[in-house]
């Protein structure tokens, strides 16, 4: 980018200050410094203006809003994995170029899919609630705050790519037999590391499973892909996990197979009408029947750090005449 005008490039949200110095001193770089949530007329009004707009997963980055954007947007550098945020077709029709953040969060997001595989038949919340609520602990007995046991289960992970494989690797070192299904089959080489059956079906995945874990993206193809019929499949001994989005599980049909006894827990990350949490999964949570977490899965400083420089190094590839490297291309039908 020597000697050319620097791009302006408009940042939705608040991002860690070594990633915004090296913006302001790479880019003509509008930071959002008090970190508010941009409003819809914002979000138009950097739309119009900017050569690039950095929006995060929480900005929803419509084909009604990309209609109305300038004819110097060239780019949306997504600073977060998952762009079911964005519309990607609507984008591409205006020849504006997408980006995202992808395995810079794997492991991140692989630990704290693993703390909650733990957390819920472990009854970890409940038992750390017992010391830290100052209540009262009766001493060790042999019948007290019993779990289940994770070794030697059957882990179905359902989206098995950067951070189901991620997952599963630490899954099997916790001695858990990897499943998964997915829409293609992993390299060979994947399969034969973790040991991992295949299910070309999930709903046969399902019915065989003591644990499962949602790891694909959010896509009109996966809305509700865990639906009430599937989860029915479900041992009532089972328990899910979901480190994805929200919308991949039907959450009113988790929470009622849940309450109803059908299903023995969950551990959620996400959810399907984020900030909002059904008051439901707060009740089950206090029962520790379900473990909750405000999305939290990449929240690591590291993490956070990483996923702006990829957004530099996407933004800067792509005005040095260039391909970014974490380029997002319109789904296939
Ligand atoms: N909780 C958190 O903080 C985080 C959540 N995420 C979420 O995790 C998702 C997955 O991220 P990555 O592993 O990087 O994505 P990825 O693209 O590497 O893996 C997703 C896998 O799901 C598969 N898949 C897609 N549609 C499917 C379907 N209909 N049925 C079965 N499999 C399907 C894909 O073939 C792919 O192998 C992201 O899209 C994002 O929503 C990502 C980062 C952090
Ligand atoms: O980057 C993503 O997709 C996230 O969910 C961030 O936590």
């Amino acid at each position: 980018m020597n000697g050319r005008k620097k791009p302006l490039v408009v940042i939705t949200r608040k991002l860690p200050d070594q990633v915004e110095t090296r913006m302001r001193e790479l880019f003509d770089a509008r930071l959002n410094v008090d970190d508010r949530p941009m409003t819809q007329p914002e979000l138009v009004a950097a739309i119009k203006e900017a050569d690039v707009l950095v929006p995060t997963i929480t900005d929803r980055i419509d084909a009604a809003l990309i209609a109305q954007a300038g004819e110097r947007l060239k780019m949306i550098a997504n600073y977060g994995n998952g762009v079911d945020n964005i519309d990607v077709a609507a984008a591409g029709e205006r020849n504006i170029v997408v980006t995202n953040t992808p395995n810079v969060l794997n492991e991140d997001t692989a630990d704290m899919t693993m703390a909650l595989m733990l957390a819920v038949p472990r009854r970890l919340t409940l038992g750390a609630q017992v010391l830290s609520g100052g209540g009262k602990w009766p001493g060790w007995s042999p019948t007290w705050m019993l779990g289940h046991r994770i070794w030697g289960k059957r882990l179905g992970i359902v989206g098995m790519g950067r951070i189901g494989t991620a997952v599963a690797r630490r899954a099997k070192a916790f001695g858990l037999s990897i499943h998964y299904h997915n829409r293609h089959r992993a390299a060979p080489l994947i399969e034969d590391e973790l040991e991992a059956t295949y299910w070309d079906s999930l709903d046969q995945m399902l019915a065989r499973m003591d644990i499962i874990s949602v790891n694909c993206p959010s896509t009109p193809a996966t809305f509700h892909l865990l639906s009430a019929r599937r989860l029915a499949l479900l041992q009532p001994t089972a328990y899910i996990v979901n480190t994805a989005r929200g919308d991949i599980v039907d959450e009113d049909a988790l929470i009622a197979m849940i309450e109803g006894g059908k299903l023995a827990g969950a551990g959620l990350d996400v959810f399907e009408h984020e900030p909002a949490v059904n008051p439901k999964l707060v009740k089950l949570a206090d029962k520790g029947k379900v473990v909750i977490l405000p999305h939290m899965g990449s929240a690591t400083i590291e993490g956070r750090i990483d996923m702006g420089d990829k957004v530099i190094i996407n933004i800067r590839t792509f005005f040095d005449g260039h391909r970014p490297p974490d380029r997002v291309l319109p789904r296939r039908a």
